[in-house]
This record gives C-alpha cells, sequence and structure tokens, in this order.
C-alpha cells in the first residue's frame, strides 16, 4: 500500500473565511486541494465558478484537482487550465467523445482524469484507459458533500484495481465521498491511491490534525477480531 494522497474538497471550507482554510491546507500534511464545480443541470447543486477558483489559485501552494460535474465540459476546458488546474477530471457520462476531452485536457497541460457515477460499470474507460491520469470512482451520488460513502463502491474500487492492474495502467483511483476515519482503510485495502475528504477534514475540530490522522489510518494495527 503506498502512502495516501489526500484531497481536502473545498466545498465543505467556510466560503466566508476561505483564505484562513487554504493556508489551513497549505500547511497541513495535506496532498492536493479537490475543487468541486457543479452547474445545476448534471448534478441537482451548483457549487461556484471562476472567480471562486482564481481567488483559491492565488493561495494555494499545492496542486488543483478539479473535478467537473458539468455538462459539455469541453467548454470550459481552456479556461480551467488557465485558472491553474493540476488535474481535470470529466464525468464519464458527461461526454459524446470521451477520447476527444481527455486529449485535449493533455494537450493544455493538466492531468486528465474521467470519473464514474455509481452505476457507471468500470470497464466504461477500458478503451481510453491510454489517455487516462486518474479515474474519479464516485463513493456517493455526486452533488453534495457530508452524504454517507455507498457499501458496494468498495467493491467496485477493487474492480477498478483489477482492471488497471490487467491493462498495466498507471493511472491513479481517487476516491470521493464520505471519505472519514471509518472508510479510508477499506478503501486503501481496496486499492485507492487519491482521499477525497471534504465534511471529515473541515467540520473536524482540528482540520490538519484530522488530515494528519487520514493519512496514517490505513496503516494503522486493525483491532483485533477478539478485542
Ligand atoms: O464531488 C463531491 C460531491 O459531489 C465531493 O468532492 C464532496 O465534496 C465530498 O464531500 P464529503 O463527502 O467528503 O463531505
Ligand atoms: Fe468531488
Amino acid at each position: 500500500m503506498n502512502q495516501p494522497i489526500i484531497a481536502p474538497s473545498i466545498l465543505a471550507a467556510d466560503f466566508a473565511n476561505l483564505q484562513r482554510d487554504v493556508e489551513l491546507i497549505n500547511h497541513s500534511d495535506a496532498d492536493w486541494f479537490h475543487i468541486d464545480i457543479m452547474d445545476g443541470e448534471f448534478v441537482p447543486n451548483i457549487s461556484f465558478g471562476f472567480p471562486v477558483l482564481e481567488a483559491i489559485q492565488k493561495h494555494a501552494r499545492k496542486p488543483l484537482d478539479v473535478h467537473l460535474m458539468i455538462v459539455q465540459p469541453d467548454r470550459y476546458l481552456e479556461q480551467f487550465a488557465k485558472a491553474g488546474a493540476a488535474t481535470i477530471t470529466v464525468h464519464y457520462e458527461a461526454c459524446t467523445h470521451l477520447h476527444r476531452t481527455l486529449t485535449r485536457i493533455r494537450e493544455l497541460g493538466c492531468k486528465a482524469g474521467v470519473a464514474l457515477n455509481l452505476q457507471t460499470p468500470v470497464t466504461a474507460i477500458e478503451d481510453v484507459l491510454d489517455s487516462i491520469d486518474q479515474v474519479l470512482v464516485m463513493t456517493i451520488n455526486p452533488g453534495f458533500g457530508g452524504q454517507k460513502l455507498v457499501p458496494a463502491s468498495i467493491q467496485k474500487v477493487r474492480k477498478m484495481r483489477r482492471l488497471l492492474t490487467e491493462h498495466q495502467s498507471p493511472a491513479l483511483i481517487e476516491v470521493d465521498g464520505g471519505v472519514d476515519l471509518n472508510t479510508i482503510t477499506a478503501l486503501a485495502e481496496a486499492g485507492a491511491d487519491v482521499f477525497v475528504a471534504g465534511t471529515s477534514v473541515f467540520k473536524a475540530d482540528d482540520p490538519a490534525a484530522a488530515i494528519r490522522t487520514l493519512k496514517e489510518r490505513p496503516f494503522a494495527p486493525q483491532p483485533s477480531p477478539m478485542a
């Protein structure tokens, strides 16, 4: 098991104190910033757009991992790249020409990610694996923070790991939704590399300590079944 990559989701930050929360992540053991963009059409919620992303980018000292929950993402790829995205993840369900979209993301100098909703089988991306740097396995229905992880998604992460191994793909597996101290170990054991955490970080009494504990938890000794 590799050291987990922790990506706190800004969606759960205090937007009235955004700079404070960005600095908190800068000074923590977190690895990336996870940025959720929702358009009110692909998902039943609207998060924030370019002015907020640009404000985050001005202060962030770690890579921006941008998760686009929007229809026709091709319209905005260039703007997200200009706004400082290190990785741009589009939804499989939102792309008519997925290969074209992924190729464009890489041409723009970003890493290319594909997100799969709960019902989308892992094999959906099999034929474009060469164009993918990261696969985001949704562990909730997208659109809102603070939801409980859907248990069946752990098995899906396992299937995704098998698929990537079978194709010798170096793509990272990211999990998103309901990641906390109770779920991170099973997700890491199933083969996830990147862990998005919103509520479990920003709603904790001490977010920096929460990040540290999330990072260490998959390596912590498990309680024996007799205990
Ligand atoms: O993409 C999404 C929601 O659609 C996520 O990135 C959430 O922001 C994760 O929040 P928590 O489940 O960790 O509160
Ligand atoms: Fe997300």
